[in-house]
């Protein structure tokens, strides 16, 4: 007997399509899930064992997916790790990977699932995209056999990878993306040979995909965006809060406005290391996000995106990072000046001694300015503008520029760059701008409680950072995040020994 199932499922994705054309506009879903983690074991567990984890962990997502569905959205993006949580070695991973093909084989792992060796979780990710005409992002782990006549082969026999996927709406695989640069505990999985750079076209826009910690990297993140020109970006992560700069829903919104891309940026949640931050994130800010440390639950976000942003009127203009603050002479120079670290980083400040004023500090080629007026100044709190101009060389080595006004934790100035996520200081108005040599700056501002102020800042075009109305919230930092790409040749190659 005929199904009218295929029938009905293009009828259903046809409709979405047409929608879509039509109003050029999308409707996105991300979903922060708390993920069930496997046992630590020391020997790996059987395959039924591995999927009946993942099988557990899919259950939540399906409901999650069905969810984003029935809301209407187009696209949803699960965590990385989301399926098989983390703490394995090579060797316990490996019964959670699954071959997984290039997408040019054109495959239906729903209609299909038999074509290539067993996949229960790239089915069952299929069928969820497939019954709910929906596209689906995962990731993963994909097995890749070799032996020695590849002089790279592990001595295992195989390549593993810490990799996404994406379904369309009829279940087909149509991305699979390799994560190029692994955070360092990463140890299970294998580095891909060369950076991939993986997009693909949909009636609502051209889409990129990376990992993680690949938004701190040149390759493939930049990439996507300036030479591949994608609308945007579907970003699973793991991604552990570090204040003052790299919260997740603080640098992720501000990677996707520095960028001018759509960003969908889906975290996994576990609080007790710090886990929580997803969002919707448009160029000019963000469009919807979560952050939660007082629960466990997972988390469903959905919002309506432009589909081709660069083509909206809102998309902001182009910025010539250095242009203001190399026409300013600095502002007061002092030498009321003293350092402090900042995750690692050894930073110049000046304090913000008065209610309103003008400061400038400066470290090597980095000079930061900035305006500001404090609706009053507090006895109990103390702001400082700080510069960093050199290399990051904790949990990976990478060449910053960066301005910032923060809150320090205390009066006590040593406590300067602690994480704070608090404040009751309100501004009036704040300009900050440097002199950067890099093009790729991320403009960040965080209120009190780690809650983002879309709308109510902007990026002139001669680069300043400046509060567009008077801001609705304590601040507790503002941040021009400089990341210099060009640099990075210049760091010292671990493997090679010091000063060589
Ligand atoms: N799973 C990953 O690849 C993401 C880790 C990102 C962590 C960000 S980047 C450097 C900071 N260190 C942290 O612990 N969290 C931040």
């Amino acid at each position: 007997m005929l199904s009218s199932q295929p029938l009905l499922h293009t009828a259903v994705f046809a409709l979405t399509v047409l929608q879509a054309l039509a109003s050029n506009t999308f409707i996105a879903a991300v979903y922060e899930h708390a993920v069930i983690l496997p046992d630590a074991v020391i020997k790996p567990v059987s395959p039924d064992d591995a999927l009946a984890l993942m099988n557990s962990n899919m259950d939540v997502l399906e409901g999650a997916i069905k969810e984003a569905a029935q809301q209407g959205a187009h696209i949803i993006v699960t965590p990385e790790d989301g399926i098989y949580g983390w703490n394995f070695t090579r060797d316990t991973i490996y019964p959670y990977l699954e071959d997984i093909p290039d997408p040019g084989v054109n495959w239906i792992p729903c209609t299909d699932p038999t074509r290539f060796a067993p996949a229960p979780v790239q089915e069952r990710l299929s069928c969820m995209a497939r019954n709910n005409s929906i596209y689906v992002v995962a990731n993963i782990g994909d097995k890749k056999p070799c032996n020695s006549s590849d002089p790279s082969c592990p001595e295992d026999g195989r390549y593993q990878y810490n990799t996404d996927v994406v379904f369309d709406p009829e279940g087909k695989l149509v991305a699979r993306y390799h994560k190029y640069n692994l955070f360092i505990p990463e140890t299970q999985f294998n580095y891909p040979k060369e950076p991939e750079a993986i997009t693909f076209e949909t009636p609502f826009g051209k889409f990129g995909i990376f990992t993680c910690f690949d938004i701190l990297f040149h390759e493939p993140a930049v990439v996507l965006v300036s030479k591949l020109q994608v609308d945007t970006v579907l970003f699973p992560t793991a991604w552990m809060n570090v204040l003052p700069f790299l919260t997740a829903v603080e640098f992720h919104s501000a990677w996707a406005m520095g960028m001018g891309v759509n960003f969908l940026a889906a975290n996994t949640h576990r609080t007790s290391i710090s886990m929580t931050g997803s969002g919707i994130y448009a160029p000019d800010g963000a469009r919807t996000y979560y952050y939660n440390m007082k629960t466990e639950d997972g988390h469903l976000l959905v919002a309506e995106l432009d589909s081709h942003p660069r083509l909206s009127t809102a998309f902001p203009p182009a910025v010539n990072w250095s242009s203001y603050a190399l026409s300013v002479e600095r502002f007061s120079p002092n030498d009321s000046g003293f350092g402090g670290l900042i995750f690692h980083d050894w930073f110049s400040f000046t304090e913000l001694a008065k209610p309103e004023g003008n400061q400038t500090i400066c470290q090597k080629d980095l000079c930061c300015h900035l305006s500001y007026k404090m609706a009053e100044k507090r006895e109990d709190e103390v702001y400082v503008l700080g510069a960093f101009d050199g290399l990051h060389v904790v949990e990976g080595q990478y060449y910053l520029q960066i301005c910032t006004l923060l809150k320090c934790k205390s009066t006590d100035l040593n406590t300067c760059g602690q994480p704070v996520e608090t404040a009751q200081t309100k501004f009036e108005m704040f300009s900050l701008s440097g002199t950067f040599g890099t093009n790729y700056v991320f403009p960040e501002v965080l209120y009190s409680g780690v809650q983002l102020a879309p709308g109510e800042f902007q990026v002139l075009s001669d680069g300043r950072l400046t509060s567009k109305t008077r801001p609705t919230k304590p601040v507790v930092t503002v941040t021009l995040f400089g990341r210099w790409y060009e640099k990075d040749h210049l760091k010292q190659d671990p493997q090679l020994p010091a000063f060589s």
